[in-house]
């Protein structure tokens, strides 16, 4: 026999109650309260349920986030520690973030062929295609430089690598890049720009010795600036694009953690910098495959169909330009979070000194590739970009000897050469 709860949880039929049970208003009131709880019954036992899921759901993925985690063990840690050794006398041990990028594999690069200790890490997303990127880090591995797979938004694994190396600097390159790319994905340029910035500065405050910091800004703060060439002094509170204005907040931000903890901080405006393993999302690395594909090519014009202009600055000249910086950047002061004395706070351009127009970026990739390009002309969308940007460099001249020696010209014939064997082109035309 069913006990009566049995029955009111389990009805054998729907149509049971009014058969069997009775008539009246006492039965009418039981029926309707039996109904009600039984309905309360079945409500907690399906959220009971649920909560369970979920539970179990967040206990899986955090355990397989663990498991898969692509850091930390025994193994792991010699091969940071092997990176990080240094080779030469009065050298330094650098945690370069964005390692598998774009200048983050020259720096590095650099810096272990002088003799320095290197360690990277990289999120390797999805931003551009991850293929570079993993070529990018065999390169690199070639050299003997290890990048850490993992983002600068995880903490742990950043306090993981301070208490594996005593780095004595950071090179910090991470960053959503791209201009226009913000107006179709706004909250990446905060997840690494802003976000992943503070998770860094906080990790870097804290750890004994605190290192000296340089860092990517860019000179696409001075926004709507006109005053030319830009100086470091020039205004830079119009920024044009969301992109733009992280970068003018990390500024921000660095100051603060100079002025509150006493880190040594370096913000390097970089401007329109291009070169061999560069960034397949640039124009001069989209325009060069889609020349060589005999596609079309979208030029954009400002107001009056003026050309635009960039400071276009190869990559050589950068890197000369980060490593004078490392070795110029002076100490942090603090300690276990504690500010002990003033540190250097400084912000430099490092541009080419001579814009060049964007057809006329065009006209020299034609003659290296010896292909004619398929040109659009649109009026520039307002998406960000800005009609031209022009460095003043004589704040890093002095300070640590900046001096570009690479035009643009010479500068895209090595891009190319390297584009058509990097891609497998063969006389222009590619090889199968
Ligand atoms: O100095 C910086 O701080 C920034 O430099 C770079 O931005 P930009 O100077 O905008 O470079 P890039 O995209 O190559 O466009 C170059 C020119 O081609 C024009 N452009 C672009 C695309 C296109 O299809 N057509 C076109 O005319 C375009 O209008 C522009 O005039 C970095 O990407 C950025 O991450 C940041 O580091």
């Amino acid at each position: 026999m069913p006990s009566a709860l049995e029955d009111e949880l389990f009805p054998s039929t729907p149509g049971k109650f009014k058969i069997e049970r009775g008539h009246g208003m006492n039965r009418q009131f039981h029926r309707c309260f039996a109904s009600t709880s039984t309905m309360f019954l079945w409500a907690l036992f399906l959220i009971a349920l649920t909560a369970s899921y979920l539970s179990f759901q967040s206990f899986v993925d955090s355990g397989s986030r663990y498991f898969s985690a692509s850091w930390g063990g025994i193994q792991w840690e010699k091969q940071v520690r092997n990176s990080a050794q240094i080779h030469r006398s009065g050298g330094m041990a650098v945690l370069v973030t964005g390692a598998a990028g774009f200048v983050g594999t020259h720096v590095s690069l650099a810096l272990k062929k002088r003799g320095d200790g290197v360690v990277g890490i990289d999120n390797f997303n999805s931003y551009y295609d991850p293929s570079l990127k993993k070529a990018r880090r065999s390169l690199l591995k070639s050299h003997g430089v290890f990048i850490v797979e993992g983002d600068i938004n995880d903490n742990r694994l950043l306090d993981k690598l301070f208490d594996t190396v005593a780095f004595t600097h950071v090179m910090h390159l991470a960053a959503q890049a791209g201009v226009r790319y913000a107006m179709e994905n706004p909250h990446s340029y905060v997840h690494s720009n802003i976000a992943g910035l503070v998770t860094l500065l906080e990790v870097c405050k804290t750890a004994n010795p605190q290192p000296s910091i340089v860092w990517a800004s860019s000179s696409s703060v001075y926004g709507l600036n006109d005053n030319v060439p830009f100086s470091e002094s020039d205004r830079t509170d119009q920024p044009a694009s969301l992109y733009a204005a992280t970068k003018k907040a990390g500024e921000e931000i660095t100051h603060t953690y100079n002025h509150i903890y006493g880190l040594s901080v370096t913000g390097l405006r970089f401007f329109t910098v291009y070169g061999p393993w560069g960034r397949p999302d640039m124009a001069y690395f989209s325009f060069t495959r889609n020349i060589l594909q005999g596609k079309p090519i979208t030029i954009y014009r400002g107001k009056n169909r003026v050309d635009l202009a960039r400071d276009f600055t190869y990559i050589d000249d950068i890197v000369k330009g980060c490593l004078g910086s490392l070795d110029t950047s002076g100490k942090s002061t603090g300690s276990g979070g504690k500010k002990r004395g003033p540190a250097p706070y400084r912000i430099f351009n490092l541009g080419n000194t001579s814009p060049v127009t964007v057809p006329t970026l065009v006209s020299i990739l034609e003659r290296h590739l010896k292909m004619k390009a398929k040109k659009n002309f649109v009026d520039m969308p307002g998406n960000g970009d800005v009609p031209f940007t022009h460095a003043n460099i004589s704040l890093a001249r002095r300070e640590f000897g900046y001096k570009p020696t690479t035009d643009l010209q010479t500068g895209l014939k090595k891009f190319v050469r390297w584009y058509l064997s990097y891609y497998g082109y063969n006389h222009g035309k590619p090889v199968n």
